[in-house]
């Protein structure tokens, strides 16, 4: 059995819908289905979940959402209309849309959360429909009814691993194809509560544990996952195999096409993962794999870089000898609810990397009072924009030289770097970078490894 997951991209229309019908006819085995909302059609497109938010800002602000709505039910609406559905099939849709705004909700978080996961919630049903529609018979499942728990962080849930014995028991002898809404489960109050942007693929990582799949597909709309962002450089080399690890890495420092949370589950239950195109489905994609399946050919599997980070710079005098100082700060940190990323540290100084989508200006602003207050640090310097780069590949355990390789390219591009990070993992170093000059710095890394 595999479960197979449809991206944004995969099902932004009708035409996108049918081939997804083909590719899930095609093969029995495919027998659970996980879905995201409707993605962009094209470049300015705006993505059904971006839209619902946007409903959701407006029904906080008190706004007029005539057209937000009109907007949101378009898009569904033109989808049924692609295979002739009968508009009744709809009219269930567009009342949970308009029932959204007349909701209560716990919290504002809850609400934005709410609105977000009716993307997926609804996109499910119609797919459902649409499907049965077309011969093929299916079944739209809650993740309520499979006790899908997640815990209390309404936009960036944590999934509760209690959950999997209740998904486990999931019954898949019937001949129904199971629809399953991504991006969502319930927390034990029965809110919805998302996990965080792009967090389908967590979904369908879990439904593949919780199963015991043979194969968890994900679905998207490249033929591979490249050793570079495809849009800075033009064909980059394909991966054919990579480890979990090799992936978790690279989804964590900017390769959007898999979710980086997502690489867990399947760790977990061994389960191998398969990218693959919507538009091209016969070609391999890349498999993601246990490290003992995978042959490593060259020291660096990919590049990957994101500027959506924020640092704190600190300087103080013997910092490195007095006993607490990390953990008064850290004190601060938990008191204004922040995580961070990184922490690298000098004899006198010590840099705090966040990743900035986490943190509101209130956090920031607050953080750093209370520091300046209780830690009197010589300087402190807040950089609002910080660049990461990522070189990661399990050949680089105990490689003597890779550094070298990797910084070289850069001499010759006059880009200097904010902070080397080597060793913290053995199968990555972690460049800091002035977020502009990131693009340019990745191209050189990779022309001078791949070439
Ligand atoms: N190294 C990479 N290899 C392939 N795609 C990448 C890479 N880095 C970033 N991407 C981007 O990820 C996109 C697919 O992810 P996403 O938009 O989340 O897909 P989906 O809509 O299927 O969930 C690709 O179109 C590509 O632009
Ligand atoms: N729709 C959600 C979840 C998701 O995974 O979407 P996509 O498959 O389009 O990346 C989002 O936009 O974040």
């Amino acid at each position: 059995m595999k479960v197979t997951k449809f991206g944004g991209s995969s099902l932004a229309n009708g035409q996108q819908l049918q081939r997804v019908y083909d590719i899930i006819r095609a093969d029995d085995d495919r027998k659970v289905v996980v879905v995201s909302a409707p993605g962009k059609r094209f470049k300015d497109d705006r993505k059904v979940t971006d839209l619902l938010i946007s409903y959701a800002q407006a029904t906080l602000a008190d706004e007029d959402t005539t057209e937000i709505i009109e907007t949101i039910k378009h898009r569904y609406h033109s989808i049924g209309e692609y295979f002739e559905l009968p508009d009744y099939e709809l009219a269930d849709l567009d009342e949970q849309i308009e029932h959204l705004a007349r909701k209560h909700y716990r919290s504002f978080d809850y609400l934005y959360a709410a609105f977000a996961a009716h993307g997926e919630y609804l996109n499910a049903q119609l797919i459902a429909k649409v499907f049965n529609h077309l011969g093929m018979p299916a079944r739209f499942v809650d993740p309520k009814e499979i006790g899908l728990v997640v815990d209390d962080n309404a936009r960036s849930a944590t999934f509760d691993a209690a959950s999997y014995t209740t998904i486990g028991e999931l019954d898949l002898s019937t001949s129904e194809r199971l629809i399953v809404p991504g991006f969502f489960g319930y927390t034990k109050n029965g809110d919805m509560a998302t996990f965080s942007r792009g967090g389908s693929d967590i979904t369908g990582a879990i439904m593949a544990r919780g199963l015991r799949a043979d194969l968890y597909e994900n679905f998207t709309d490249v033929s591979a996952i490249y050793a570079v962002n495809p849009s800075i450089v033009e064909h980059p080399a394909a991966i054919q195999q990579m480890t979990y690890d090799e992936m978790r890495e690279l989804s964590y420092a900017g390769f959007a096409v898999f979710h980086d949370e997502a690489i867990i589950p399947a760790i977990q239950g061994g389960i191998r993962i398969n990218i693959k195109n919507t538009n091209d489905p016969d070609a391999p994609g890349t498999f993601i794999v246990p490290p003992t399946e995978v042959q490593q050919t060259r020291p660096v599997t990919g590049i990957a870089n994101s500027n959506r980070f924020a640092a704190l710079y600190l300087h103080r005098y013997l910092l490195n000898k007095q006993v607490g100082f990390t953990l008064r700060i850290l004190e601060i940190l938990k008191r204004h609810n922040i995580s961070y990323e990184h922490m690298p540290s000098g004899i006198d100084d010590l840099t705090i990397i966040f990743d900035k989508t986490m943190l509101t200006q209130e956090q920031v602003d607050n953080m750093l009072s209370d520091i300046a207050a209780e830690i009197k640090p010589d300087t402190l310097k807040w950089i609002p924009s910080y660049g990461i780069i990522m070189v990661v590949g399990e050949g680089m355990r105990n490689r003597v030289g890779a550094l070298t390789e990797i910084v070289a390219p850069l001499k010759e591009r006059n880009i200097s770097l904010q902070m080397v990070n080597q060793g913290a993992s053995e199968i990555s170093i972690m460049l800091g970078i002035q977020p502009d000059l990131s693009d340019s710095a990745v191209e050189a890394i990779y022309t001078n490894i791949f070439k």
